[in-house]
């Protein structure tokens, strides 16, 4: 049986790259967010229902992050239609997931882990932190959201001070090799735990 290790933090705090540190030293990974990528691609399961509550956001057989962001801004409750839609049918997909993976430990990396009760199926979990300043700084840097896109998501999102306490362990996303050794350390403990369980 693998250990199940959740591992979320708010948006922009460093959970995909950090996720990739626990690929290096050698866990399973499966990423919330890319399984919401194949659930919008064209032939994904999420296509078909979007279509149906918001006919714009499907283009060419693909659901449109882009439109999608149009209607929150419109109306922030789409969002919340938004995750009736999509949160079974990642749930399926991680359920597939689990049900193929032979790694000792699996990363689950899940933005939403604690605001949808996510934690209780993991053995631990680690939360990501950096100060809200570089979290602005740096989702703002791709370009991709604007301000006040990234606040209505932030708002929405567990404050990080609450994450971090409800987490078995913490790592800080400073730099890349203050993470990477934190990350060693936490692999260290739970191989350790898992030797003398
Ligand atoms: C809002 C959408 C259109 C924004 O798309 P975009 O490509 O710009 O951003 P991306 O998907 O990379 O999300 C960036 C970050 O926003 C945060 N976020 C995304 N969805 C949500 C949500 N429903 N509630 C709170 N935070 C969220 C996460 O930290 C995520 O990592 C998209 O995230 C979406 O469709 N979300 C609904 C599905 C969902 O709940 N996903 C969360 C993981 S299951
Ligand atoms: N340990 C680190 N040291 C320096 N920069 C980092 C570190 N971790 C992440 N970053 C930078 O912070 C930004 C956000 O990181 P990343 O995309 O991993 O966050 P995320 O939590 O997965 O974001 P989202 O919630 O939006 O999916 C990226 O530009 C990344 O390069």
């Amino acid at each position: 049986m693998s250990f199940k290790l959740g591992l979320t933090g708010s948006i922009g705090m460093g959970k995909s790259t950090t996720a990739q540190l626990f690929v290096e030293v050698g866990c399973g990974l499966w990423d919330a967010d890319a399984a919401v990528h194949r659930l919008y691609d064209v032939g994904g399961a999420a296509v078909s229902p979007m279509q149906a509550a918001f006919p714009e956001a499907v283009i060419d057989g693909s659901v449109s992050r882009d439109k999608l962001k149009e209607a929150i801004g419109r109306d922030s409750s789409a969002l919340k239609v938004i995750e009736e839609i999509v949160h079974p049918l990642v749930a399926e997909d991680r359920a597939a997931f689990i049900a193929s993976a032979t790694a000792d430990i699996l990363v689950f990396d899940i933005p939403l882990l604690f605001e949808t009760g996510g934690n209780e199926a993991m053995d631990a979990v680690v939360c990501v932190s950096i100060s809200a300043e570089i979290q602005r700084e740096r989702v703002l840097a791709r370009g991709t959201m604007t301000e006040a896109q990234f606040e209505n998501i932030r708002a929405k999102q567990m404050p990080n001070d609450e994450k971090v306490f409800k987490s078995d362990y913490v790592v800080i996303t400073d730099t890349l090799d203050h993470a990477r050794v934190q990350v060693e350390k936490i692999v260290t403990t739970i191989r350790g735990q898992m030797t003398n369980a």
